[in-house]
């Protein structure tokens, strides 16, 4: 592989690497070549600082004139934290530039191509476009939609069972499966689990990685505040933590757990309903959500079609047994038509598991 893709596959996995770090913004790379060389490359490191192109230009400098530069999302060209990147390629003096893929907001797509080619820069689209719109895929989602991509996470047996009739699920995947899953949390900008799985296995919900990673905030479902007081997503200060309920919960269990710091959001509803759980996140600019459910919470994200990605975690294990607690659980249907069509996107070995990653299709 060599020339355009070569460089702007270079952009792709700069963009790769800086996944989870730059939320709410996108992952950028961006790479600038003069005269057959690499002269310039950079990634959006963290939101609110440098773009991809800035850092790559600094590096070029008065070299840049009559230079191609490759990067994996349309140049800004709005006034935001920082000054526009397609005035600053226009400056520089850059002769062609390479874009993966158009920014997909309504607001700015196309724009920064435009100012560039009013300019005289030749713009080439598309090259790389599936890598790149892969990597932004949560933000693009959001971008859209206005609330989180949802990726609902189970950990199954050969026979889809999440738990064994007592609730033990220790352990059904293995430490390399279990690693991948925190790489996943790093990765999404909120965790859910609900109030079954934080009173029986009193889970931490970080980001456990050995290079570090960032912790999701904590999104605990809790209708009627039944919360155990010595819960660690309520004691351990690891990262940020909203409890959710519904309208009759506790009064004073609510005062109680917002005086350890923890904020409680009440919906006026009887129960919680998912869709209004989904918009209030989306306020918050929270940009994906991982569902680490329990078999109640995976049925109502599953049956309720609000998810963009499952991640199943599938053990070498036979558990069986009519008790024991399955992926999804609610009504029993007559037919196999009214089951959920999902499609399988990925499917690979994780040490002696096998994680599938699919996708909901329309019925
Ligand atoms: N039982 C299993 C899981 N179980 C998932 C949840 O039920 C656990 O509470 C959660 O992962 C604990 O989070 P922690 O405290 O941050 O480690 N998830 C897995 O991938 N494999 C399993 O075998
Ligand atoms: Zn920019």
């Amino acid at each position: 592989m060599l020339g355009s893709e070569a460089y702007m596959k270079l952009a792709v996995s700069m963009a790769a690497q800086t996944l989870g770090q730059t939320s709410p913004n996108p992952s950028v790379g961006c790479v600038i070549v003069k005269d057959g060389a690499v002269a310039g490359m950079g990634a959006h490191l963290k939101a609110g600082t440098e773009h991809a192109e800035i850092h790559a230009l600094a590096q070029v400098g008065k070299n840049a004139d009559g230079a191609d530069l490759y990067v994996t999302l349309e140049p800004c060209s709005h006034y935001g934290k920082t000054p526009p990147c397609a005035e600053a390629i226009i400056a520089a003096g850059i002769s062609r530039v390479f874009i993966a893929v158009l920014d997909p907001n309504p607001l700015v797509s196309g724009k920064g191509m435009e100012i560039l080619q009013k300019a005289g820069i030749e713009v080439n689209v598309g090259l790389c476009a599936e890598e790149a719109w892969e990597i932004n895929r949560m933000f693009f989602y959001f971008i859209k939609h206005k609330k989180p991509f949802v990726t609902v996470k189970t950990a199954l047996t050969l026979d889809g069972k999440s738990a064994s009739f007592t609730g033990d699920s220790k352990w059904i995947t293995s430490e390399e499966a279990r690693m991948d899953v925190h790489e996943s949390r790093h990765l999404h900008d909120a965790i859910l689990t609900g109030i079954n799985t934080v009173n029986k296995d009193n889970p931490l919900l970080t980001a456990r990685l050995p290079r570090g990673g960032r912790n999701p905030i904590r999104i605990i479902l809790d209708t009627s505040l039944s919360i155990r007081e010595d819960a660690n997503v309520l004691t351990d200060k690891n990262a940020r933590t909203i409890v959710i309920c519904a309208k009759n919960a506790s009064i004073d269990k609510e005062k109680w757990i917002s005086s350890q710091g923890i904020q409680v959001k009440r919906f006026p509803s009887e129960s919680i309903h998912l869709e209004e759980l989904l918009d209030w996140l989306g306020e918050l600019n929270i940009i994906s959500l991982y569902v680490e459910g329990g078999s109640k919470i995976h049925t109502s994200f599953i049956r309720g079609g609000l998810f963009q990605e499952l991640h199943c975690y599938l053990a070498p294990k036979i558990l069986g047994g009519n008790q024991s607690i399955p992926f999804i659980g609610g009504d029993s249907f007559e037919r196999m038509e009214q089951s959920t069509p999902i499609e399988f996107s990925h499917v690979e070995r994780i040490g002696p598991d096998i994680k599938i990653i699919a996708k909901p299709l329309a019925k």
